[in-house]
């Protein structure tokens, strides 16, 4: 029989003491869901189910305990860190859920410059980490938009990349150990080492779960010198974004190593660059690290981009001013939410990944897709942030007009639509529905045709360290009632 919410509240306070425990209405309303649903959000319609309780957890002990109760009363459990999650990931879409909050794990526990390495609680900002090793001289390399929202934790849960990513990699690149608890209370430490081949990587198991095998307490990553003084920024205008494709492609695949290497088309550019470069597609590069390499790095770029005619240098002082106020605070959410709320156009996102030779028609053909297929389009975009040898992602943006629309339908008649066609387009031309933000709990209508027979390997994961189906029910895999 399954546990009253007072029962589960009670219980939770036993453990973790009843500050740590907060059932204030207000709280579980807005810690039922994420920016998938901001419209709703905004409009302060809630249409999932409350959860019992938040609990704010100080310590890996407590985590375990919590864990071990929910598992032993088949309580749901959604694991939490930095809130800024885009794909459903902290909705709690059953009846009694525990929010399991780390964000008051906020301890930076070492920061070791000799062997080049910082550990730090799941509660720790991004952007508290970065700060504390700059000051240092080092880098950890890691540049999500969110770096002052999102925490370790939630960092490494989702697999997270920055915008520094073609020269230091995803979170998966950076990850050296990490603490995990699993839902039976065992708690799992992977040490940090340079590399090793005892039996298959089980950092892997760990990063990506998006709180459905385990909840992350700790965190080791690498760090990096910082040179900032060598940075080199390069941006070019050019007519057409095929052309700035297969200039990526000759940058990655001779070799060359920038930092940052965007990509933007006309239409997204519309949003960042038309003060200087209007009806136009945006090309640009940074190169960092020590002096020669960077120097180096930047004029190989130079020269390949040289031999694309159509392609215009911009002063790079627009490029850096730019690039300097991307990231997103809590206060610019809040000035998303009044700008929503007052003109009813909302942005959304779907980032994809596709070999060289798939990337350009899945651009070509959701593009013409959704422009045709889906009412109320005001801007349907795309760039491409992050590259590689062998392909690189593409980031569409899209806004639309919310007409004639209950603010809980939203979703369905214009984002679900959208990242369908996207999803689809992209798994039928060999790419990968998701690059960066998660499966979450919109993206698993398509997990099976993702994963092909690979999927037996998701769900032996999830039968073997969730066996009650605790962990964040309907995340990474779909929910059967
Ligand atoms: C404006 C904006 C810009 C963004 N830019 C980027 C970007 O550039 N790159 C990028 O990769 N992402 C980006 N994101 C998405 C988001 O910031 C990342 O997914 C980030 O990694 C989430 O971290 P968080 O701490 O906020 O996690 P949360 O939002 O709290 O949780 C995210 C997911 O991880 C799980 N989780 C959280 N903590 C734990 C834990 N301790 N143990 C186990 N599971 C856990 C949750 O259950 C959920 O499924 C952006 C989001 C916003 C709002």
């Amino acid at each position: 029989m399954s546990l009253l919410r007072e029962e589960i509240v009670e219980e939770l306070v036993k453990i973790c003491g009843a500050d740590a425990v907060v059932t204030d209405t207000e709280v579980l309303q807005e810690s039922s869901y994420d920016r998938f649903r901001k419209y709703e959000g905004y409009n302060k319609v809630f249409t999932n189910p409350l959860p019992a309780a938040v609990v704010f957890v100080q310590d890996k002990k407590q985590v375990s305990e919590v864990l071990r109760f929910a598992n032993a009363n088949g309580i749901n459990v959604v694991p939490r860190t930095g809130h800024s999650a885009t794909e459903g990931g902290l909705e709690t879409i059953v009846e009694n859920s525990i929010v399991l909050d780390g964000s008051q794990m906020k301890k930076i526990i070492n920061i070791d410059t000799y062997n080049m390495q910082a550990t730090c609680e799941c509660g720790v900002v991004l952007e508290d980490l970065e700060n504390q090793v700059r000051e240092l001289g080092y880098t950890t390399g890691h540049s999500p938009q969110s770096k002052p929202l999102a925490q370790m934790g939630g960092l490494v849960a989702t697999r997270s990349i920055g915008q520094f990513s073609t020269m230091y990699g995803g979170i998966e690149d950076m990850l050296a150990g990490v603490e995990a608890v699993f839902p039976d209370g065992t708690i799992t430490n992977i040490k940090a080492v340079p590399r090793r081949a005892a039996g298959p990587d089980i950092r892997h198991v760990v990063l990506g779960n998006e709180g459905a095998l385990c909840f992350i307490t700790e965190v080791t990553v690498k760090l990096y010198k910082y040179f900032p003084e060598y940075h080199v920024c390069q941006g070019y205008t050019l007519d057409d974004m095929i052309t700035g494709i297969r200039i990526m492609r000759d940058v990655m695949t001779e070799g060359y190593k920038p930092s940052v290497a965007r990509l933007y088309d006309a239409e997204d550019g519309k949003e960042h660059f038309s003060h200087f470069a209007p009806g136009k597609c945006v090309i640009l590069f940074v190169t960092e690290g020590p002096e020669k390499v960077s120097k180096a790095n930047a004029e190989g770029i130079r020269e390949i981009v040289s031999k694309y005619s159509e392609c215009t240098e911009v002063d790079h002082k627009l490029i850096e001013t730019w690039f300097a106020n991307l990231n997103w605070d809590a206060a610019r959410i809040e000035e998303e939410r009044k700008e929503v709320l007052e003109t009813k156009n909302v942005c959304c996102t779907t980032e994809i990944s596709a070999n060289w030779s798939a990337v350009e028609e899945i651009y070509r053909i959701c593009k013409e897709r959704v422009v045709n297929e889906i009412p109320d389009i005001t801007v349907f975009g795309a760039h491409a942030s992050h590259c590689y040898s062998n392909g690189i992602n593409l980031y569409f943006v899209y806004w639309y007009n919310v007409v004639d629309c209950a603010p809980e339908d939203e979703i369905k008649k214009y984002h679900l639509p959208i990242k369908k066609i996207i999803c689809e387009e992209t798994i039928k031309a060999g790419g990968s529905m998701c690059h960066h933000h998660g499966v979450g709990k919109h993206r698993v209508h398509w997990i099976d045709k993702e994963h092909g027979s690979a999927l037996y390997i998701v769900k032996k994961l999830k039968a073997a360290f969730d066996p009650n189906g605790v962990m964040n029910i309907g995340t990474i895999l779909p929910y059967k009632k």
